[in-house]
């Protein structure tokens, strides 16, 4: 599902109307027939609809034909300068009226009987703003978002709930705080700020007929990723097919105290399909992980010619879960980097030995994948936690781009971009919060690389399966642990298998 701005709604706009001869009002119509399909007319029979004079007014304007078309009660509500209305909003304006469909003029005097009608209402209807909202609001129309948020019984918000900046997610004053929102041809960006959360409700993207190839022209590059995307992705094991097919990675991971974040990355390597898995580690590590791992096979990482060897012909290397965040840890980095060509993707300590020192990442472009969580994130950046949460997708572009690499910064809503191409992950949930979830994501992506996915598919999908094995056994699960998700990668990637 694509991700796009107010910005990228004015351009679509423009190229319909300009380029291609659409009319405006025949998008708005559009606009109006899929937001109609989601005002749940069997179950609820009042409505009331609260539009402001420009266009995100005007799907409101024409919302109230049809749902009169249907048989509902309606009110109709206006606020702000009718002078001003837009040509498209005067057209359905004109419409109602033809139609004997009365419209209030909101101002100070009639507050009351908005009030009033919200409260005997089923449904309000919000179109005051939508992507047309830039600056803060005052006035009546504070007085109106405030009146519907302590009135309402539910409310459904058109594009955007009033009051969000779609943009930038900034709530510019006061917000409507919705139950739904129908937002048309993308998820805006400003839906992916964290404060945005609480008044968005749910959110249902619906097409308002904009040719593809218009979107294609316009595209912001930035995506929520869906189940297709996953399906197009996933190799199809032929009968004709090898180990080697499924390539050969390498895992250096676990120190003294850590010997499970070596266990869960190599394993969850060999249970994602990798053909041949091999766990580098301490001496004291391998001892302990070549017990539980049957099929890994393990390497005593002081036994520098072999694993030399072994690296060099690797397809790809995950690299740092539990091998502590120390000087010998950086050094072997640096040892990894420089005696292969391959993929390596860094993770846990693996991050924390670059803060200081990212020459690393510099000299090696195009070949490394970092999936730091917010504070590994702030320790690489120099940014405060809360400015990259604010901004996490500004900031992994600018740091994916800096680098020349790609960053999967881990959240609510995990970011993956490799500086050009942003994906949002939709999957995974809270009992997931536990140790050995990032070691299992590491071994997932690292096989993907391995099987000749690309970093940046290789990544998307790690994440978005490890996320959907998470919510597919929450459902009967309190707590999923790194093992569960283990235990489920195969099952669940022959799913996705097309
Ligand atoms: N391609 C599509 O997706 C389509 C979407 N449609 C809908 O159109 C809106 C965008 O419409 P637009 O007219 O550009 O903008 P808005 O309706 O959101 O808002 C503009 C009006 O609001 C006034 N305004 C803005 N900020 C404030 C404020 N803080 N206080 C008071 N008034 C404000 C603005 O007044 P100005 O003085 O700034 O001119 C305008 O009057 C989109 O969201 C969809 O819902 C179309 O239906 C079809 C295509
Ligand atoms: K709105």
């Amino acid at each position: 599902m694509r991700i796009g701005t107010s910005n990228s709604t004015k351009l679509l706009d423009n190229a319909c109307v300009n380029e291609y001869k659409i009319p405006l009002i025949v998008m708005m119509e559009n606009a109006v027939l899929a937001a109609f399909k989601h005002m749940d007319i069997a179950n609820n029979q009042k409505y009331v609809i609260v539009s402001g004079v420009g266009n995100n007014g005007g799907d409101g304007l024409g919302i109230a034909r049809q749902l009169k078309a249907h048989g509902k009660e309606v009110d109709v509500f206006i606020v702000g300068n009718i002078e001003k209305m837009s040509e498209c909003s005067k057209i359905n304006y004109n419409i109602l009226k033809a139609m004997d469909i009365s419209t209030n003029i909101i101002d100070k005097e009639n507050l009351d009987y908005l009030k009033s009608k919200i409260k005997n209402s089923d449904v309000v209807v919000d179109c005051i703003f939508g992507t047309g909202l830039e600056r803060d609001i005052k006035g009546i129309y504070y007085d109106v978002i405030d009146i519907i948020n302590q009135n309402k019984n539910k409310t459904y918000s058109i594009d955007v709930p009033s009051g969000i900046n779609a943009t930038t997610g900034d709530i510019l004053g006061i917000c409507i705080d919705a139950d739904k929102t129908i937002s048309f041809e993308f998820y805006k960006r400003g839906f992916l700020k964290y404060a945005t959360k609480e008044f968005i409700g749910e959110v249902i993207v619906e097409h308002i007929g904009i040719p593809k190839y218009i979107l294609d022209k316009y595209d912001d590059k930035e995506y929520i990723t869906d189940i297709e995307l996953i399906k197009e992705n996933i190799k199809i094991k032929n009968k004709f097919s090898f180990k080697s097919d499924f390539g050969k990675v390498a895992i250096f991971a676990g120190s003294r105290g850590f010997t499970g974040a070596a266990y869960i990355a190599t394993q969850a390597a060999v249970k994602s399909g990798s053909g041949l898995t091999t766990l580098i580690s301490d001496s004291y590590v391998q001892n302990i992980a070549s017990q539980k791992l049957c099929e890994a096979m393990t390497l005593d990482i002081d036994e520098d010619e072999k694993v030399k060897k072994l690296i060099k012909g690797c397809d790809a290397i995950g690299f740092g879960c539990g091998m502590g965040d120390n000087e010998v840890t950086y050094n072997k980095l640096e040892y990894v980097l420089k005696n292969t060509t391959c993929t390596i993707i860094i993770d846990a300590d693996g991050l924390n030995i670059l803060k200081q020192k990212k020459e690393l990442l510099e000299n090696n472009p195009d070949r490394i994948i970092i999936t730091p969580h917010l504070g590994e994130m702030a320790r690489l950046t120099g940014y405060p936690i809360d400015y990259i949460r604010d901004n996490k997708v500004d900031v992994a572009k600018e740091f994916a781009k800096k680098y020349k690499l790609i960053v999967l910064l881990k959240g609510y809503e995990t970011v993956i971009t490799d500086g050009e191409y942003t994906y949002i992950n939709p999957t995974g949930n809270a009992a997931m919060a536990n140790g050995g979830m990032g070691d299992t994501l590491l071994g997932i992506i690292t096989s993907f690389v391995g099987q000749g996915m690309t970093n940046l598919m290789a990544t998307v999908c790690g994440a978005y399966i490890h996320g959907y094995i998470g919510d597919t056994l929450s459902k009967k699960l309190y707590t999923v642990n790194a093992t569960d998700i283990i235990s489920s990668i195969p099952k669940i990637i022959k799913f996705f298998q097309k």
